[in-house]
């Protein structure tokens, strides 16, 4: 038997299970790819909020980050959580070193706006992480803090991105989930330009919304997809696993990663 595709998260642990590492492996075993993960940081997190963070050492990430590509070897990389400005630089110079597609979702903080990244860490993530991303993902409130542009339309979301493309990634997905109306996103190389329009789902169960996109997209990029081709899979992935989130605990859900596998499994 050949082995799957292998690919690799670098994020933080949510300990609820809908968000973080958690949320990428699940995503990754939805599309038929072996999972990794490099741990950046410990979150107490449930369906309420995150009730402490703690981040690992730069030599820890280091080491795990070896340990996997030195052995098994990797054909796309996702980063998420990454806590603080060494973890960033850690891992920005760890990737810089790989051949396999980057997608950088450029974590700033939890859906109910706990901060998952020092506000010190976001100048290195500008300027050492965005440029060896193959994709970077953030949502309107972290482009705006990126790039200092907020985007209120669709108009908006096109300045955003090419503000986004300047620091260096090689494509700019900008994910208008925070916008009112259909759930729009925005992708662009600075030449090629993708909306994907999915239409707004009246569910409050998305925690995980985030990973779980830039999770799909790494998980087609190592199967040979194109950029283009892997967000279009990953938004009809993350559309269906919002339609089907569920409630758990006392706030918001997660989205569930497993839809497309729902009617057997709760029969
Ligand atoms: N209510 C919704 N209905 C349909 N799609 C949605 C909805 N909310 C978000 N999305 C989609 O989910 C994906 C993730 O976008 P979002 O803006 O929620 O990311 P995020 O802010 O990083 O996630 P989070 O808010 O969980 O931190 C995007 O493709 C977005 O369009
Ligand atoms: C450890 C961790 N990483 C990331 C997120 C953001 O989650 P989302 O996918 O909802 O943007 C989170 N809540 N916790």
């Amino acid at each position: 038997m050949s082995a799957p595709p292998r690919v690799l998260t670098v994020a933080g642990s949510d300990s609820g299970g809908g968000a973080g590492i958690q949320a990428d492996l699940k995503t990754m075993l939805a599309f038929g790819v072996h999972g990794m993960s490099v741990l950046t940081a410990v979150t107490a997190q449930n369906s309420l909020g995150v009730q402490g963070a703690w981040e690992l050492p730069g030599e820890a990430v280091r080491a795990q980050y070896r340990s996997v590509v030195d052995d098994i070897g990797v054909q796309a990389v996702k980063t998420g959580m990454l806590a603080s400005t060494e973890l960033v630089e850690t891992v920005a110079e760890l990737i810089g070193g790989t051949d396999a597609p980057v997608v950088v979702d450029p974590v700033g903080v939890s859906k109910h706006g706990d901060s998952l990244l020092a506000e010190d860490a976001l100048d290195s993530l500008r300027t050492k992480l965005l440029p060896v991303a193959t994709v970077a993902t953030p949502n309107l409130d972290e482009v705006a803090q990126l790039t200092g542009v907020r985007v209120e339309s669709e108009d908006g979301m096109r300045r955003a991105a090419a503000a986004l493309l300047s620091y260096g990634p090689q494509w700019a997905l900008i994910k208008g989930g925070h916008l009112v109306g259909d759930a729009v996103d925005f992708l662009t190389d600075g030449s090629e330009e993708h909306w994907l329009r999915a239409p707004r789902l009246d569910n409050r169960h998305t925690h995980g919304t985030g990973c779980t996109l830039a999770s799909a997209i790494a998980s087609g990029l190592a199967k040979g997809r194109s950029v283009p081709e892997a967000v279009a899979a990953a938004k009809e992935y993350v559309t269906g696993a919002i339609a089907a989130g569920f409630a758990l605990g006392g706030g918001i859900g997660p989205v569930d990663h497993a839809w497309r596998w729902a009617a057997g499994r709760r029969a």
